[in-house]
């Protein structure tokens, strides 16, 4: 199975520009990156990033073994148009039947999903519908596995109502994965949360949350994060 991961390498994240300096949200993307590969290697496969600018693993955070399993394609175009060139059955030469039995599963891995694990890709890997899809919290798409050669992507806004769509449209079969770890992608400053609650011992992202002076913020009502003072942005 290919495992392509996204990365806007330029500009990531800037719904966290309220929160975290340019350079930080840089250094935290790369972070979130980092653990997500890891999680893929470990979970036996040897992930392509897909980045808008190019893009060294040696500069990443990443065990040697990692890292050299890394490839890295640079893309330009937006987001849904990159992914779709990475599709099975798209100009790739391959013996791609309507029936899927010669196609090679791509599967779509964002780069913020920071709690990311080998076992919860691995579930993921293992459905085999013609489409599997993990929707992100507020109508994105975080993950997904394509085995069907007719199915595109159309991301942003409501995605995975699209997707579902898209893959009732062309005829393919789908499956919606409920997992909590690949269903929670980093957008917003009320997501560190997660990161600073869910993120585990050996994971990078929460440690450079930790490293910026961020803690978790316990008061009566939901869980917050909070910033130490003198390391804030501004
Ligand atoms: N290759 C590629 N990846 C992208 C692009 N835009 C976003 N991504 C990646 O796709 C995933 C989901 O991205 P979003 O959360 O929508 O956007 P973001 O750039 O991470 O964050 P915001 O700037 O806050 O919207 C992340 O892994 C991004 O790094 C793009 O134009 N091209
Ligand atoms: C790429 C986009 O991600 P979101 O902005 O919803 O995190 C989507 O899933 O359509």
């Amino acid at each position: 199975m290919q495992v392509v991961v996204p990365f806007a390498a330029t500009e990531p994240k800037t719904r966290l520009a309220d929160v975290l300096t340019p350079p930080e949200r840089s250094a935290f993307a790369r972070a979130m990156l980092a653990d997500v590969l890891t999680a893929v290697v470990e979970a036996g496969h040897e992930p392509t990033v897909l980045a808008t600018a190019p893009l060294d693993p040696a500069t990443l955070d990443l065990e040697a073994d990692v890292r050299d399993a890394v490839a890295v394609a640079v893309d330009e175009r937006p987001l849904t148009e990159a992914v779709n060139a990475r599709l099975p059955g798209r100009g790739d030469g391959g013996d791609d039947g309507d029936d899927g039995t010669d196609i090679d599963p791509v599967a779509v891995v964002m780069a913020d999903l920071a709690l990311t694990t080998a076992g919860a890709l691995e579930a993921l890997f293992a459905v085999a519908a013609d489409v599997a899809v993990v929707p992100g919290r507020g109508g994105g798409t975080n993950a997904l596995v394509v085995r069907h050669p007719a199915f595109r992507v159309d991301y942003h806004g409501a995605s995975y109502l699209d997707h579902c769509e898209i893959a009732r449209d062309v005829g393919a079969s789908l499956e919606t994965v409920d997992s909590f770890r690949l269903g929670t992608d980093v957008d917003e400053p009320a997501d560190l949360v997660e990161v600073l609650i869910h993120g585990r011992e050996t994971d990078r992202a929460p440690a450079r949350l930790r490293e910026f002076g961020f803690e978790l913020e316990r008061t009566d009502g939901r869980v917050t994060v909070a910033r130490l003072e003198e390391s804030s942005p501004e």
